[in-house]
């Protein structure tokens, strides 16, 4: 796992971003999994920014997001299909039909969660996921006490995720009690995790998932497993990492053949 702390968000969404570039570069039909939230927004702003001043092209990609509310109609403006339309997918030259997201309002949702792992199966697997994390350490929308090795299905939030996203809809009330979120064996499964983390309020959670032990409990700790993590944080996130220094110091030195 590589630890990259940063002066602060901005910096964080222009070297995420710039991983995304360097895979396009490689494989222009590269597959990406798409996170919402706050945290990914500077990395999808130098995105729309690098596709508008210097042309990078998103024309062959596609694209899944992690997981959606359950029981929000696709087109509500807080539905995570809409939300990752006008936070990503308008800005750049994707191909909306190859922009995926699981269906919350689906009759059937066990099938809806069969159909979605198929499809991330028949598009070759995600290339490049970009995550976000709770403050409770959840990733997607795995809770704490997620099964490590689950796949997409449906879950129930806990009241402190609710009471997170409750300042997207009018009370917390509106906020769905139920989602449909990729598992944490799906997006284990991805080529390369870039995880992003802003602000003081995610410290606990970084440090749970960067020096913690592996645990459901902080379902993130599992990206310690993975071959081809990277977690990018400002300063404040950083701020309850016991290795801080060490991290910069490798970073700082790394040698500059070496992309994230
Ligand atoms: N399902 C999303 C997660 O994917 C996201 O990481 C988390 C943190 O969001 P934010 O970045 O706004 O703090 O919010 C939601 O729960």
């Amino acid at each position: 796992m590589e630890i990259v702390i940063l002066r602060d968000a901005h910096e964080v969404g222009r070297t995420a971003a710039s991983a995304v570039a360097a895979l396009l570069a490689r494989r222009p039909d590269a597959v990406l999994g798409l996170a919402t939230g706050s945290s990914p927004l500077p990395v999808y702003d130098e995105l729309a920014r690098l596709h508008a001043e210097d042309g990078l092209d998103f024309s062959r990609a596609s694209g899944f997001a992690l997981d959606e509310y359950v029981g929000l109609p696709g087109d509500h403006p807080e539905s995570y299909r809409s939300v990752i339309r006008r936070d990503f997918a308008e800005r750049v030259n994707i191909d909306p039909v190859r922009v995926h997201s699981p269906d919350g309002a689906a009759a059937d949702l066990e099938d809806a969660c069969a159909r979605y792992e198929q499809a991330i199966l028949d598009a070759g697997g995600v290339d490049l996921q970009i995550l976000g994390i709770g403050t409770d350490g959840h990733i997607g929308f795995n809770e704490p006490g997620s099964s490590l090795a689950s796949r997409t299905r449906i879950k129930t939030l806990t009241e402190q995720t609710r009471r997170d996203n409750a300042r997207f809809f009018s009370s917390i009330d509106e906020v769905p009690h139920h989602v449909v979120t990729q598992g944490v064996g799906t997006i284990m499964a991805a080529r390369h995790v870039v995880l992003v983390a802003t602000g003081a309020v995610k410290a606990g959670a970084v440090h749970g998932l960067v020096e913690g032990p592996v645990t459901a409990m902080c379902v993130a700790s599992v990206l310690q497993f993975h071959p081809h993590a990277t977690v990018i944080v400002d300063e404040a996130a950083a701020s309850a990492l016991d290795l801080a220094d060490y991290y910069r110091h490798i970073y700082d030195n790394k040698p500059s053949w070496q992309g994230l």
